[in-house]
């Protein structure tokens, strides 16, 4: 952990080659999490050492073939860190300089911004992929960041999502498009200023006269195209609201028109240090607001997720034990590790 001189703490997961989650980085994660705490830091981003991998998710090799009593122990530190990320009170982000699947994305999803590197990453929760049932609070964790039907979609058919798919919702690509227009195209006289409603309402009267001479036409198809190019940004956004709606109304889905955006993160970076930067940017959002109130707003925002886990966390515990010593899982763990391995040759 490193605190800079704004008072907010840099993380960063270093357990080659891949980060990925074992009991000893899960035990230290923890202990850091509470000194950020204790340190009253201003705020905490996650990252990685890794130039490629922010986490490969919880460590396969502590599923396999595990001893009994250390796989508990290994579950519950596993719970207790989501407890502390996802209900931290001082603001956090992640900045994501690689692939984080699964268990990887659940601690980006934890946090409360992302900044993911462009490139050829991928972020998402893969478990049911591998024939592995994500346990609720993992499920809520995507379910917090992402609207409802789509984390039901990404989760059920274990969706990696590249950086553009996981990019938030921008209305800016209709408004580059109207950029298109360009400033006026035809040689000719032009037309004194006027407001876009005037201009439009006579070129539309005009246009409907059958007499209209050459010259008079030109004046009003420039007058028109310079409405359209002074206005575009409001008259492309208003096309845009309009189209959505439509879409919503007959359930056409929008995502697959490349227009929407599932929002798992929230700005791209070219680099780690920009990533770095934007996530310091987000948390400096919060100088000016008192950090109880904004501590408490949070855990009461984000708390029937955490209280369902605190609730359940013995029958969460034994649903996992279960299911890992299932020879079924232990097959599909044994398959998989085997399949990175022969990957990893190559
Ligand atoms: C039964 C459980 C029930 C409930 C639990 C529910 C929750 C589960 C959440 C999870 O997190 S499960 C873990 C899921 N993780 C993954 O599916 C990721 C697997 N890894 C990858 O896809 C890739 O490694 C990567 C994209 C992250 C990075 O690719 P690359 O940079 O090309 O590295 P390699 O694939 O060559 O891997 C290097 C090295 O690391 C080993 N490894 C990778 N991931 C894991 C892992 N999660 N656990 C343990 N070991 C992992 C890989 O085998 C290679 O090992 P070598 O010894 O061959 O070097």
């Amino acid at each position: 952990m490193a605190v800079d001189n704004d008072g907010i703490a840099v993380v960063t997961l270093q357990r080659p080659p891949v980060n990925s989650l074992n009991l000893d980085l899960l035990q230290a994660m923890n202990n850091t999490f509470d000194d950020v705490a204790k340190n009253k830091s201003k705020g905490m981003i996650l990252t990685s050492a890794s130039p490629t991998v922010f986490s490969a998710g919880l460590d396969i090799m502590e599923m396999y073939k595990p001893d009994p009593k250390r796989l508990e122990t290994f579950w519950v530190t596993l719970q207790d860190m989501w407890l502390k990320l996802f209900g931290a009170s001082f603001p956090t982000a992640a900045a994501i300089n690689g692939h984080a699947p699964a268990g990887g994305c659940l601690i980006a999803t934890s946090c409360e911004y992302r900044v993911m590197l462009s490139g050829k990453f991928t972020i998402g929760l893969n478990e049911t992929a591998l024939g592995i049932v994500p346990p609720t609070w993992i499920q809520d964790s995507l379910r917090h960041t992402i609207p409802t039907r789509q984390a039901e979609i990404a989760l059920t058919t274990g969706k990696m999502f590249t950086v553009d798919e996981a990019l938030k919702w921008r209305t800016n690509r209709g408004a580059e498009g109207a950029a298109r227009l360009g400033p006026p195209v035809l040689e000719g006289p032009q037309m004194p200023p006027r407001s876009p409603d005037q201009i439009l309402n006579k070129t539309l009267k005009m246009c409907l006269s059958p007499k209209m001479a050459l010259d008079t036409g030109i004046i009003k198809l420039n007058a028109l195209n310079e409405y359209l190019v002074t206005e575009r940004t409001t008259i492309v956004d208003n096309a845009i609201t309009f189209g959505i709606k439509k879409c919503n109304d007959m359930d056409i889905n929008i995502q697959k028109r490349g227009r929407r955006k599932v929002g798992l993160i929230d700005e791209t970076a070219a680099d780690k240090a920009e990533a770095i930067e934007k996530c310091k940017k987000f948390i400096k959002r919060f100088d000016k607001i008192p950090s109880l109130a904004r501590g408490m707003t949070k855990q009461i925002f984000r708390q029937e997720v955490l209280q369902k886990l605190l609730t359940n966390r013995q029958a969460d515990t034994k649903q996992f034990l279960d299911l890992v010593n299932q020879p079924k899982i232990q097959q599909s763990l044994e398959l998989y590790l085997a399949m990175l391995k022969q990957k990893s040759q190559k």
